[in-house]
């Protein structure tokens, strides 16, 4: 067998194909993932109370039975990513658990992020990687132009159902990283007055270090279709504005999830 220029064994050959293989299909292991919340398969084993054997859970699944082996499969995808892990039963008997990661997946929990799973798995936000290659072609500033003509904010400004659902998914991401900030980084908010959260989304940020640092007044710099409806308090308040045109003055100026994301 005569190997392609640039490979120099069948070890390599195969190792390529491998990756090649490997990265093709790398979006199994997100729609898995994504169909495992939709199923609520984390609630659903959380709530067995101990490790889940094959037909326990195809049983428990609101499915057509007739697929109940590819539940295994499913479950094969999600071991390998790390989503549950396999402990033993008995002798002969093997149950599904949950892993650190799954237990960020329980519905109505502390820290969830399911709604996060859902949101990124949407269409609105997959399409767009379909047509990179095209984007590039254009002038347009990101792929999601391309596709709707306008940027993901002025759609999200259209569109409730993307408002609401996107607002919710920041704000369960950030719940979590508030928490882990005031915990581990409470000295960098100590001794300021005033703090600006640029692009706060509905404010969860602002109002948990706000409640945690007496006397810090915080502000979010929002669009007004996420903020729409909001009500401050007497040390949280939403301004409506662009960032891009300017940003209210205050002691420190906050942002998360901002640069790689709004600033294209
Ligand atoms: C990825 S989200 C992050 C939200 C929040 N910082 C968080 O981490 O939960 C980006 C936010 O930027 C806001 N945004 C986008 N363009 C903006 C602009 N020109 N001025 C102000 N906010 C903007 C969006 O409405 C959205 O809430």
């Amino acid at each position: 067998m005569e190997l392609p220029n640039g490979i120099e064994s069948t070890q390599e050959l195969l190792d390529a194909q491998a990756h090649i293989m490997s990265h093709t299909m790398h979006f199994i292991n997100s729609m898995s993932l994504k169909c495992a919340v939709q199923l609520r398969i984390p609630d659903i084993i959380h709530k067995h109370r101990k490790p889940m054997t094959l037909s326990e859970l195809t049983d428990a699944l609101p499915i057509n039975k007739s697929k109940s082996l590819c539940v295994e499969r499913l479950m094969r995808v999600l071991i390998n990513s790390r989503f549950f892990t396999k402990l033993k039963i008995s002798e002969d008997k093997e149950g599904y658990w949950l892993t650190p990661s799954s237990h960020l997946l329980l519905t109505d929990k502390p820290f969830s992020m399911t709604s996060l799973v859902i949101a990124y798995g949407d269409p609105i936000f997959t399409d767009p990687f379909h047509r990179i290659s095209e984007w590039f072609e254009t002038k347009d500033p990101t792929p999601f132009v391309t596709i709707h003509g306008k940027t993901f904010w002025e759609q999200a400004g259209e569109d409730l159902r993307l408002n609401r659902f996107f607002n919710e998914s920041m704000a369960s991401d950030t719940w979590l990283v508030s928490s882990v900030i005031l915990k581990d980084c409470r000295h960098v908010f100590e001794g300021l007055k005033s703090m600006v959260d640029v692009a706060g989304g509905t404010g969860t940020m602002a109002k948990a270090i706000a409640d945690a640092i007496p006397g810090l007044k915080c502000s979010v710099l929002e669009l007004p279709h996420v903020v729409a409806g909001l009500e401050g308090t007497q040390n949280l308040t939403f301004i409506v504005g662009d960032m891009f045109e300017s940003i209210p003055q205050g002691d420190a100026v906050f942002m998360k999830v901002i640069i790689t994301i709004v600033m294209h």
